[in-house]
C-alpha cells in the first residue's frame, strides 16, 4: 500500500484527488505543496499529490516552481476533478454578520462574483488550504468568520454549510497530478501527456519560435504553456510545457531531443495517461511508422544503396 503525501489537513479538494487516484493509499497531510513534494523526494512518502492548474485560476505558480527547481521528480498520473465551493461557518452564524472569510488563494479567485455579491465589505484572507481554512474557522475564538472550502471539509469540522456551488463557474475543473522519486515510466496508451521544464540557453530573438518549431514540425500538440520567472532579474524566464504524446512517440522523442539540442536545460517531468482519455491527431508525416521508415532510407543512402 503506497504512502502518498498531499495538502491537507483532511478535507481538501486534493485529498479528493488522491482518494479517486488511489483508494487504498495511506494518506499522509502536509501543511503545504513544497511539503508534500519533499516528503516524496525524502522517501518519508512514496509519491505525492498536487494541483498543477484550474480552469479558472490557470497554474498553479507554486507547484510549477518546485517542479522545476527542487530534486526532480516524475508525474505518473493526472486527474481532473471538478471543484465545487460552499460558504461554511460555526452553527449560530448569520450570513449578515461576515466579516472576516478564511479560504486558499485559489478559491478566492473562483468564488469572486459571490463574494462580492452576498459578503460586500467582507475581507478575503488567504489560508494555506481550503480545509485549513475550514479547521480554523471550526476553533472557538477564531478571528474569521467563514470559509470557503469543500462541503466534505464542513461535515468534518463541524461546519454548517450557510449557502452551496458559491463558485463563480458551476463548471471549474482543477488539474491534479500524481508525483514519484524517478521511476519506469507509465506505458504509452495512446492518450497520453507529457510535461517539460525548459531553461534557454541565451536571451535571443526567436528563440521562443524556435522551441514551438521543434513541436510544430512534428506535429506535436501543446495543451499548455506557461512562462516563469527564473528569479535572475526581471526579463528573464524560463518555459512550462505540456503537451500531447508519450515520449515513447517517435515524434514526441524527436521533439524533446531538439529542445535539448539547442536549450540551456530541457527538465522531463514525465509522460503519462492524459485523464481525458484524448488521443492526439498524427498528422500525415509524424507517425512511428513514417519516422522508422525514414530513418531506413537515411540508413540506406549514407551506405550508397539509392
Ligand atoms: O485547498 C484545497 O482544498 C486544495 O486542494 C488546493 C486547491 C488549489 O490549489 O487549487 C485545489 C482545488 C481548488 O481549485 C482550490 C484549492
Amino acid at each position: 500500500m503506497p504512502r502518498l503525501a498531499y495538502l491537507g489537513p483532511e478535507g481538501t479538494f486534493t485529498e479528493e484527488a488522491l482518494r479517486l487516484l488511489d483508494p487504498t493509499a495511506e494518506r499522509l497531510p502536509c501543511a503545504n505543496v513544497p511539503a508534500a513534494l519533499n516528503a516524496a523526494r525524502s522517501g518519508e512518502a512514496d509519491g505525492a499529490v498536487v494541483p498543477l492548474e484550474n480552469s479558472i485560476e490557470g497554474a498553479i505558480t507554486t507547484t510549477l516552481d518546485e517542479f522545476a527547481w527542487g530534486e526532480p521528480l516524475l508525474i505518473t498520473a493526472e486527474l481532473l476533478l471538478p471543484v465545487e465551493f460552499s460558504l461554511l461557518a460555526r452553527p449560530g452564524t448569520e450570513i449578515a454578520h461576515i466579516k472576516r472569510v478564511y479560504t486558499h488563494p485559489a478559491a478566492i479567485t473562483q468564488c469572486r462574483a459571490f463574494v462580492s455579491r452576498e459578503l460586500p465589505g467582507a475581507v478575503v484572507v488567504a489560508a494555506p488550504s481550503t480545509a485549513a481554512a475550514a479547521q480554523e474557522v471550526s476553533l472557538p475564538g477564531s478571528p474569521y468568520d467563514a470559509a470557503i472550502a469543500a462541503r466534505i471539509a464542513g461535515e468534518h469540522y463541524g461546519l454548517v454549510e450557510l449557502a452551496s456551488r458559491v463558485g463563480d463557474r458551476s463548471d471549474t475543473v482543477t488539474r491534479f497530478v500524481r508525483v514519484s522519486r524517478p521511476c519506469a515510466l507509465p506505458e504509452p496508451t495512446g492518450s497520453d501527456r507529457t510535461t517539460l521544464v525548459v531553461f534557454l540557453a541565451d536571451d535571443r530573438p526567436g528563440a521562443l519560435l524556435a522551441m514551438l518549431t521543434e513541436f510544430s514540425v512534428r506535429g506535436v500538440n501543446l495543451t499548455r504553456i506557461e512562462s516563469r520567472p527564473t528569479g535572475d532579474g526581471i526579463g528573464r524566464y524560463f518555459f512550462h510545457f505540456d503537451f500531447e504524446g508519450h515520449v515513447a512517440d517517435a515524434r514526441v522523442g524527436e521533439a524533446i531531443a531538439g529542445l535539448h539540442r539547442i536549450c540551456g536545460e530541457v527538465r522531463f517531468l514525465g509522460s503519462y495517461p492524459r485523464a481525458d482519455g484524448v488521443a492526439p491527431v498524427i498528422k500525415r508525416g509524424t507517425a512511428d511508422t513514417e519516422f522508422a521508415e525514414a530513418a531506413d532510407w537515411l540508413e540506406r543512402i549514407r551506405a550508397g544503396r539509392v
